[in-house]
């Protein structure tokens, strides 16, 4: 096979030719909120030259010239500009479904800071107190996101800070507030302070700070973005949202409809980006058309929201939980649900048209060496393989490696794997060095890594949410690329089932010759044997471990019952109460560190406490596998979770049977940690 070439389709279009075109249209009808059936529609082959975006800040521009290296801005990044006009208008929330890989990321940070960057005009030091408020379900994904807020940021001198738990509390604390954790968050220019202006956070950093970090508060919010949003609107993320909209709503709306009933308005009247009167008075007279009455300045702030998604949900009562204000549809056709290859029969599945789909059948058995030939074809190129758990990732991995002349081209990605590591594997990944990126689910999502030219399923996705996800990880920003799923006979009528249900028949059959696999098994079992050698050296390494530790627990308890003991004889509470609390809230970080690493975890996804940290992380990313893309959308009824999972889910990896494929494993948590 070849390599897919770059510069194919440009982004933000449906994939397929009958895509409608054009401004309002009906989206399909079903059960769905009014605003949705009437999108605002991207149009493909839509994007507007940087040069011409209007209202746009020139340091913006340049920055996104020079810096960035983007000459135009992207259909749904020039549409979203449009319908918030430039970042300025309150007068309406966004929901904005596209394809993956078609920039929404930047669809939403370049009119945020547009908007920030045009409030103190001339400031030497930006605003200086919280204004954008940007949450995203992982850590991993939250540092990406923060790495394109970052130079916009920089070119108007505003302060972006990341809340994602890759740095202490303490740190992340100091960046979001600056000086102003001593003075309840005031001081500076006109009750600014030096803290982040911009924060991009993870839902259980968000929450941590909110709680704990002094002067850190959500009340001079003016947005907030909530990106892959159906995942956050997930049961086991149902604490952040509540927490934040306590913070931002009270009382906003109420004074805002009546200005609007007062004027006669409806969702499409005006706003200011409820800016306070004064700011929105200079807004209105810098935005074209504002001084005319376009753009009306409300007496009261108001906090627009923005909320993104390759796969947005469209169940009202979950999209009702984010309390929208005259919400407005911003979607490509295909998202909206006007037809064209990869949209649901609701609309929800949109993929990038410069996608090419295949299906290889093989039995479990051949599973194996049809991914090894697809990797031996495919050298050179960059690819990610996906599995369906956590386990299987981590012996594909070792296997690839064990069969590769150059092991260190294979990396691993999955909640399993430490935070720095996973962070130094994709880094590797990223810059080329490592060629093949094994990876579970949970963590890919959003993941942009620019050169991904393959995309194999090894374990077939059970829900097309998943599909999208991880197809999505290739044929980025309109470059070419392919996504290959393994399927074994007893798969194949799921799989067709769920295609179907994403409107989506543009797989083609990929055959590899039988004497091809063949002639690749002696590698394998040279490489099966290696396994099963690996997989015993870590099982006696985890053993020793979880030794370790249960006997650091037990003198940690018997220095403890000591240390009470010492205390009552002295009757000097204070000093022993001081070191107590102090490993007590070390163990607490621990903890919490753990925790947030995985994504299911971050809003205290009820997983069971026994097999510890790593059994947790697993449990979580079994929830993601199960619950993520069974959402209530359609695939599993109102409210499917991980159990309503269909059975399959769990039967989808490589059978031991015939010994020639990786056997499942034994339990969940044994697992290396170094
Ligand atoms: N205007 C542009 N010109 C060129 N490249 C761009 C432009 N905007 C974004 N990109 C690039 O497109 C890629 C995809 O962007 P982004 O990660 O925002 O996609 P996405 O729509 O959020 O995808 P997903 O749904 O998978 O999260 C990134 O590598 C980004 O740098």
């Amino acid at each position: 096979m070849t390599a897919p070439q770059s510069g194919g389709a440009p982004p933000g279009g449906p994939k397929g030719p009958s895509a409608p075109q054009g401004g309002q249209a009906p989206a399909a009808t079903g059960p769905v909120l009014p605003w949705m059936r009437v999108p605002l529609t991207v149009q493909a082959g839509s994007g507007v030259p940087v040069g011409k975006v209007l209202g746009l800040d020139a340091r913006l521009a340049s920055e996104l010239r020079t810096g960035s290296g983007f000459s135009e801005l992207f259909p749904v990044q020039a549409a979203v500009w449009q319908h918030s006009a430039g970042g300025l208008s309150a007068a309406n929330d966004l929901c904005v479904a596209a394809p993956t890989g078609s920039g929404k990321t930047l669809a939403y940070a370049l009119p945020v800071v547009n908007a920030l960057a045009a409030l103190l005009p001339g400031s030497a030091a930006g605003v200086g107190r919280l204004r954008v408020l940007v949450v995203l379900p992982t850590r991993d994904l939250a540092a990406q996101v923060y790495d394109v807020f970052r130079p916009l940021c920089e070119a108007v001198q505003l302060r972006v800070a990341l809340a994602a738990a890759r740095s202490s509390e303490a740190a992340e604390a100091a960046q979001l507030v600056g000086g102003a954790s001593s003075c309840g968050g005031g001081g500076g220019r006109g009750g600014g302070g030096d803290g982040a202006d911009v924060v991009v956070a993870t839902p259980g950093r968000l929450m941590a700070h909110l709680s704990g970090t002094p002067g850190f508060s959500l009340r001079h919010l003016r947005f907030l973005v909530v990106d892959e949003t159906d995942r956050l609107l997930r049961q086991s993320y149902q604490e952040w949202l509540p927490r934040v909209l306590a913070q931002i709503e009270p009382g906003q709306h109420q004074q805002q409809h009546q200005q609007l009933l007062l004027r006669g308005g409806g969702g499409g009247g005006g706003g200011s980006m409820g800016l306070g009167a004064a700011e929105g008075e200079h807004f209105a007279s810098r935005w074209p058309g504002g001084s005319s009455g376009t753009v009306l300045p409300f007496a009261q702030p108001r906090v627009v929201k923005i909320v993104v998604s390759a796969t947005l949900t469209r169940d009202p009562a979950k999209l009702q939980r984010l309390a929208l204000y005259h919400p407005r549809f911003v979607a490509t056709a295909a998202a909206a649900g006007m037809g064209g290859a990869g949209a649901g029969a609701g609309g929800r599945y949109s993929l990038p048209r410069s996608l090419s789909e295949y299906r290889l059948l093989c039995s479990a058995a051949r599973k194996p060496l049809a991914l090894l030939a697809l990797l031996h074809d495919w050298a050179g190129q960059s690819s990610i393989v996906f599995t369906s758990s956590l386990e299987m990732t981590h012996k594909l991995f070792l296997m690839l490696r064990a069969v590769s002349d150059l092991p260190d081209e294979v990396v691993e990605y999955s909640s399993m794997v430490p935070t720095k590591e996973r962070a130094a594997a994709l880094e590797r990944f990223r810059s080329g060095a490592a060629k093949v990126l094994v990876a579970s689910d949970a963590m890919t999502r959003g993941m942009d890594v620019e050169h991904v030219a393959n995309v194999i399923n090894y374990d077939a996705p059970v829900y097309a949410k998943t599909y999208v996800h991880r197809a999505g990880r290739t044929a980025r920003a309109g470059k070419c690329g392919r996504v290959v799923t393994l399927l074994r006979d007893e798969d194949m009528r799921h799989f067709k089932a769920m295609l179907r249900k994403a409107d989506n028949n543009f797989l083609r059959d990929l055959k590899l010759p039988p004497e091809r696999l063949e002639g690749l098994r002696p590698a394998l079992a040279g490489a099966l044997q290696q396994l099963e050698e690996l997989l015993a050296a870590e099982r006696a390494a985890d053993k020793q471990m979880t030794q370790q530790q249960q006997q650091q627990q037990q003198q940690r308890k018997g220095s403890k019952h000591q240390q009470e003991t010492n205390q009552k004889q002295t009757q000097q509470p204070s000093a022993g109460k001081g070191q107590g609390q102090r490993q007590g809230k070390e163990r607490e970080e621990e903890l919490q560190e753990g925790e947030e690493e995985e994504a299911g975890l971050e809003a205290g996804a009820a997983v069971g406490k026994v097999g510890g940290k790593r059994r947790r992380r697993a449990a979580a990313e079994k929830e993601e596998e199960g619950a993520a893309d069974g959402d209530g959308e359609g695939e599993g009824g109102a409210g499917a979770g991980a159990g309503a999972a269909p059975k399959r889910a769990r039967g989808v990896a490589p059978s031991p049977a015939s010994g020639d494929a990786p056997s499942r494993p034994d339990t969940a948590g044994k697992r290396r940690k170094k």
